[in-house]
């Protein structure tokens, strides 16, 4: 089992998207990956999979850049992407098959693993569907079929969760820790709480920036945002979605335990309170 490490990476367009960080995303354990839309999460991941080279800095797995000179992963790197990245034309099965295939599994056995892979997302009366039929949330359990159907040492998932509903949300969630526990790096960009709370340890970004999450900084502001600031953000809020961490858990990044919010801390100590309230109230 290896840990995927990010020594000072930065990365320059334009402008500086990601800023000099230094992560450790841990095999053997899931890792949330925070923060507002557009901090550089998807980037993030990107460097760690080996698709985008740091302007600065590495990513390493088992002693070996993840950047190989061309924008292809490693073979030990499984995505699960924001955005699915599926054949819209070929079906469902196939579309998993084909990450198989492409790592030299035999077409009729990874035409056989690909139907269990969409078993495991109880969707496995999917399989002869074209892509292009079928809703969100069967996409994203797809995605999440091909992604995970490989048994990578790292799985890099983009919000995977974003299209489903609670109880298939479990699910997702149950089947990357099968794949934590088989030892794999599996990291999770998402603007979930739940998804959050699920996972060990737990890294915010904010303007590309590691950030202390020990207070939910989406409504904090994570550069001491006052209240009024945050009253002048509107609806930003909603698409941003709190990031939120135990209170009193380490700063910036760590390990975590559970529960992450004690069940008598709740009613009177909620970070997702302003996101309950109902529209219009104050
Ligand atoms: N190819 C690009 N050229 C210029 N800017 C880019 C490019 N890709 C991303 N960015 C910018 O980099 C920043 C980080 O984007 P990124 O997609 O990593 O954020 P994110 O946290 O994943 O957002 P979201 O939660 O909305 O998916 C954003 O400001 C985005 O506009």
């Amino acid at each position: 089992m290896s840990d995927l490490i990010l020594s000072g990476v930065r990365y320059e367009l334009s402008r500086t998207l990601l800023h000099d960080l230094d992560l450790t995303f841990a095999a053997g354990r899931m890792t949330a990956l925070s923060g507002p839309s557009g901090s550089g999460k998807t980037t993030l991941l990107s460097i760690a999979g080996g698709l985008l080279r740091p302007t600065t800095g590495e990513a390493t797995y088992a002693g070996a850049p993840m950047w190989r000179g061309t924008g292809d992963p490693r073979p030990e790197v499984s995505f699960v992407l924001q955005v699915y990245g599926l054949v819209p034309i070929l079906s469902a099965r196939e579309n998993v098959s084909v990450a198989l295939r492409a790592r030299g599994v035999d077409p009729d056995e990874a035409d056989e693993r690909a139907a269990a892979a969409l078993a495991r997302f109880h969707i496995a009366d999917l399989g002869d569907r074209q892509v292009e039929e079928l809703s969100g949330g069967q996409m994203q359990r797809v995605a999440l079929a091909r992604g995970l159907c490989v048994g990578s040492g790292v799985l890099l998932a983009d919000e995977p969760t974003s299209e489903l509903d609670e109880g298939n949300r479990g699910l997702v969630l149950a089947e990357l820790r099968r794949e934590a526990d088989r030892g794999a790096v599996v990291v999770v960009a998402t603007h979930d709480p739940a998804v959050v709370d699920a996972c060990d340890d737990h890294h915010a970004l904010d303007e590309g920036r590691l950030v202390d999450h020990t207070e939910p900084v989406h409504l904090t502001g994570s550069r001491g945002s006052s209240p009024s600031d945050l009253d002048q953000r509107g609806p930003d809020l909603d698409q941003r979605g709190p990031v939120v961490e135990q209170r009193g858990a380490p700063a910036t990044s760590g390990r975590r335990d559970h529960p992450t919010v004690a069940p008598d801390q709740q009613e009177d100590d909620d970070p997702y309170e302003l996101f309950r309230r109902p529209p219009g109230s104050p």
